[in-house]
């Protein structure tokens, strides 16, 4: 059995960069936002039931995240429609990944964990956590979206003192030295507990 590693952490505060040191410490990592994707994609288990409910939705085959985000701007409660379709999906296909693990410490890349209440089912969270200001640099410069629309996601995300006083585990990501340094301090105290158990 693998040990389930929840990383989670508000939009842009460095959880794909701290999967990645995971991942090349030797874990296994499942990414929620790419399973997402996959879902949206031509084929995926989401297409039909979007289908069905938003038929503006889905054009040639795949979801359209464009059309969606419109159809959300019109009306929020969308929004809710779509994560009650979505969720379940992403939770069966984590659960396939979990099971199909053959590493140590299997890491589920969650934005939503706690928002989803996905944490029950971990053995254990990170959550990754930077200033505001330097969350909204980050964000910003990527040059995805608004001020606005990044205030708005932030708003509807749960604050990150909360998210980090949950966790069993805070990674500050400062910089990629500390990161790593603070990844590899975890690590060991989980296969340090998996040795000894
Ligand atoms: C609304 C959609 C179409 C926007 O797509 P887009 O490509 O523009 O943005 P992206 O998915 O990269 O999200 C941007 C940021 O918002 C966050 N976010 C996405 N969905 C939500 C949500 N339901 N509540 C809070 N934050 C969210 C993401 O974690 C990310 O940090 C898309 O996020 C979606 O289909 N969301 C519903 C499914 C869902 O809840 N996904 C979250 C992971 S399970
Ligand atoms: N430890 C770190 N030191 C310095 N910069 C970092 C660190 N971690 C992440 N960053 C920078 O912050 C930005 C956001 O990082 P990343 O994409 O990992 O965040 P995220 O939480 O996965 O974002 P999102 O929620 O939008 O998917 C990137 O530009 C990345 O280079």
């Amino acid at each position: 059995m693998t040990f389930k590693l929840g990383l989670t952490g508000s939009i842009g505060m460095g959880k794909s960069t701290t999967a990645k040191i995971f991942a090349d410490l030797g874990c296994a990592v499942w990414d929620a936002d790419a399973a997402v994707h996959r879902l949206y994609s031509k084929g995926g288990a989401a297409v039909a039931p979007l289908a069905d409910l938003f038929p503006t939705a889905v054009q040639d085959g795949a979801v359209s995240r464009d059309a969606l985000k419109s159809l959300i701007s019109e009306d929020l409660s969308v929004l809710r429609a779509l994560e009650k379709i979505v969720h379940p999906l992403v939770a069966q296909d984590r659960a396939d990944f979990i099971a199909q693990s053959e590493a140590d410490v299997t890491v589920l890349d969650i934005p939503l964990l706690f928002e989803t209440g996905s944490e029950g089912t971990m053995n254990a969270v990170v959550c990754v956590s930077a200033p505001p200001d330097v969350q909204e640099a980050r964000v910003l410069a990527r040059g995805t979206m608004t001020k606005d629309t990044f205030e708005a996601i932030r708003a509807k995300q749960m604050p990150n003192d909360d998210k980090c006083a949950r966790a069993d585990y805070v990674v500050i990501t400062d910089s990629l030295d500390h990161a790593k340094s603070q990844v590899e301090m975890i690590l060991s105290t989980i296969r340090k507990g998996l040795h000894d158990a």
